[in-house]
């Protein structure tokens, strides 16, 4: 566990205690449409650097395909769209966390990453049962109770656990027991201290999308020194501003159809995650 991490997660912490709830909510959205997206948008440059012979549009155009059949799908089911995007995205969240931590290949470890993640996800909705309800009920229609949410992390806690006992036996998973529940008990306070989108953009950029972009400038550049950042802005910008534009025109079309921001922001997350997930599981399993 790196000590830059845990400082800053409890320098949020600190922050929740000092902001109102709106102020964190703003800073939260800063964050996750500046790192938070940008982390997903050298997916091109990435996937070019995999199969040399590719051109950019050669990239662009499956990249496209996924985004519109995701789409589709939307029109077809919210609700499902929404449920695969969470489990796709705790998977993501765990092979970020959890993949260097694996010594040997076991088809078990996609249980663990997913596990995981959903662990993290589930206690951050478990925190905020309430506005993560209307939220969803927002973006979907649904109303999910309070049980499915509550039963949801049980589930994943007992999976993860199931998961760990697993892998740590067959001799393949490498972690430090005490200082991964250490790390789950910060995580507990933070997620129940600070509000929805502070905590869960606590995680999600210095959890998830820091550590990913370094990972992603080490395969890019072979270093992540802070001074390949402008490099990593330099080709990655253009589909950052694009993801922003898509905000802004998709806030204009729906504004009177959805109550919460947030909801806006997660079709454009969604959207950009099913595409930059392949992307990146592709990139580990080289
Ligand atoms: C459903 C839901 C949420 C989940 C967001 C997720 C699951 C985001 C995943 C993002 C990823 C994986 C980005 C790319 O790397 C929030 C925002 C906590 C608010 C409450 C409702």
């Amino acid at each position: 566990m790196k000590n830059w991490l845990l400082l800053t997660t409890f320098f949020g912490l600190w922050l929740s205690t000092q902001l109102s709830s709106g102020l964190q909510d703003y800073l939260a959205y800063s964050f996750i449409l500046t790192f938070g997206v940008l982390h997903g948008a050298n997916d091109i440059v990435l996937i070019r650097k995999q199969y040399q012979n590719l051109n950019t549009t050669g990239a662009i155009i499956p990249y496209i395909l996924v985004i519109s059949s995701v789409t589709l799908l939307f029109f077809f089911s919210k609700a499902l769209v929404l449920a695969v995007f969470i489990v796709i995205s705790g998977y993501h969240f765990g092979e970020q966390h959890l993949k260097e931590r694996l010594t040997n290949s076991h088809w078990f470890h996609k249980f663990l990453f997913t596990f995981y993640g959903l662990t993290i996800l589930f206690m951050i909705f478990y925190a905020n049962i309430v506005e993560v309800q209307q939220i969803i009920y927002d973006v979907t229609g649904y109303l999910f109770l309070s049980d499915y949410i509550k039963m949801g992390l049980y589930i994943n806690l007992i999976g993860l656990s199931i998961s760990v006992a697993l892998l740590k036996f067959k001799k393949v998973l490498r972690i430090n027991l005490v200082k991964e529940l250490f790390m789950f008990f910060v995580f507990y306070i933070v997620f129940n201290v600070a509000s929805l989108l502070w905590a869960f953009s606590i995680y999600f950029i210095l959890w998830h999308s820091i550590p990913s972009l370094k990972d992603q400038m080490e395969v890019l550049y072979g270093s992540s020194k802070p001074s390949y950042l402008m490099d990593y802005v330099k080709t990655s910008w253009i589909y950052w501003a694009v993801s922003i534009l898509g905000l802004l025109i998709l806030y204009l079309l729906l504004q009177n159809h959805l109550d919460y921001f947030i909801s806006v922001v997660l079709y454009v997350l969604a959207a950009v995650t099913f595409p930059h997930v392949i992307v990146m599981s592709k990139l580990e399993g080289k």
